[in-house]
């Protein structure tokens, strides 16, 4: 297909939710182009080790292979998989317009499936230990913690959330906090105060992730002393938020306080006409694979349905301006 040619979809994303859309537009012979991102093709994922808890796999699957398998399944169908970077899009017209560093791409539909990303706290050993001790997920990796003494990092809603989740399996849960007092809302608090297994360490932040091929401890400061401490925890949750990508989206599509994209729900419809949104990037509540799979899902059927319509309108011009008169008339 020449550069300027129209598309008809195209997938900004390459996680559960690009790649299931991916599929899913492939196969309704949209031939979708995707755009994966240079840095981490497969999404986030690819940074993880086992993953147990997405359907079909009984003994699990290692997270890398998991994307592996989206990607050769949506390769499979015809989809059009490139390893660049969406830096600039135009979203607002009939045409869409996406732009990479070298290249300009039109298409009818845009599908965003960018994903967040997790805070981290900046220290040194924390993404080498990540899946080996250091986690940013309580749903994902609390069951590999029984009987540890767990430590989470956080003071909002979500850090005593995963804390509260994960007293059903660590022996004990430490909650670490910065300031002497809790950002969660009321009910949150008196949750974690009411937990037997949850203790709070208050003035306190990580200043130390140690160990070499699992988590062995922790050094903790003191936020008002800078007195340091060990603490013996094999696993540690970070709850310090998410900030979804769609920074490329600001002004083309409308985004809540957060920076998430505002999707129509049930469907995955944004406020611009033909640009749909799954995965990470619209879901600050259940951010799991399946649930990305699932969105991603949507919004190619949603894109597809779309589609369908505008071929429909451009055969049947004298009932679309018919359609246009009624709704005038109604309004
Ligand atoms: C450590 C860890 C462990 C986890 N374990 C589990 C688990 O066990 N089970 C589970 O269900 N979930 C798990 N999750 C959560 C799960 O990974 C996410 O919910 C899911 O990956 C979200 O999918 P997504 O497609 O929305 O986004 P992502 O997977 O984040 O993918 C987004 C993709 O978009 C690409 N992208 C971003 N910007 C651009 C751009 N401008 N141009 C082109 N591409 C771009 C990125 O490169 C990335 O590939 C885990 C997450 C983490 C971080």
């Amino acid at each position: 297909m020449a550069e300027n040619d129209i598309r008809n979809v195209i997938i900004i994303g390459s996680g559960p939710a690009g790649y299931t859309a991916a599929v899913y537009a492939a196969r309704a012979n949209l031939h979708p182009l995707v755009f994966e991102g240079s840095v981490t093709a497969g999404g986030a994922l690819m940074n993880t080790t086992e993953v147990e808890n997405f359907p079909g796999f009984r003994d699990g699957i290692m997270g890398p292979a998991l994307m592996d398998e989206m990607r050769g399944q949506a390769e499979r169908f015809g989809a059009e998989l490139v390893a660049d970077d969406v830096v600039e899009v135009d979203l607002t017209g009939d045409v869409k317009t996406v732009r990479t560093a070298t290249d300009t791409h039109r298409a009818h539909a845009v599908i965003l499936a960018t994903g967040s990303g997790y805070r981290e706290l900046g220290l040194p050993n924390e993404k080498a230990l990540s899946g080996r001790g250091v986690s940013w997920c309580a749903t994902c990796d609390g069951f590999f913690f029984r009987d540890q003494h767990i430590a989470v990092v956080g003071g909002g809603d979500s850090a005593i959330e995963e804390a509260t989740f994960l007293t059903r399996f660590g022996s004990k849960v430490s909650l670490i906090v910065r300031r002497d007092e809790l950002r969660a809302s009321k009910i949150m608090q008196e949750r974690a105060f009411a937990d037997p297994k949850l203790e709070i360490i208050w003035n306190s932040k990580v200043a130390e992730i140690n160990g070499t091929d699992k988590l062995e401890s922790l050094t903790l400061e003191d936020t008002t002393t800078g007195e340091q401490r060990s603490l013996d925890a094999t696993g540690l949750f970070i709850a310090i938020g998410h900030d979804p990508r769609s920074e490329l989206l600001v002004g083309q599509v409308d985004l809540d306080d957060n920076g998430y994209v505002l999707a129509e729900h049930p469907s995955t419809g944004t406020n611009q006409p033909g640009v749909f949104a799954c995965g990470d990037l619209v879901d600050h509540q259940y951010r799991q694979a399946i649930t990305a799979a699932g969105t991603g899902c949507a919004a190619a059927l949603d894109a597809e349905r779309f589609l369908a319509e505008l071929e429909h309108v451009a055969a049947n011009p004298a009932e679309a301006q018919e359609r246009a008169d009624a709704e005038v008339v109604g309004a």
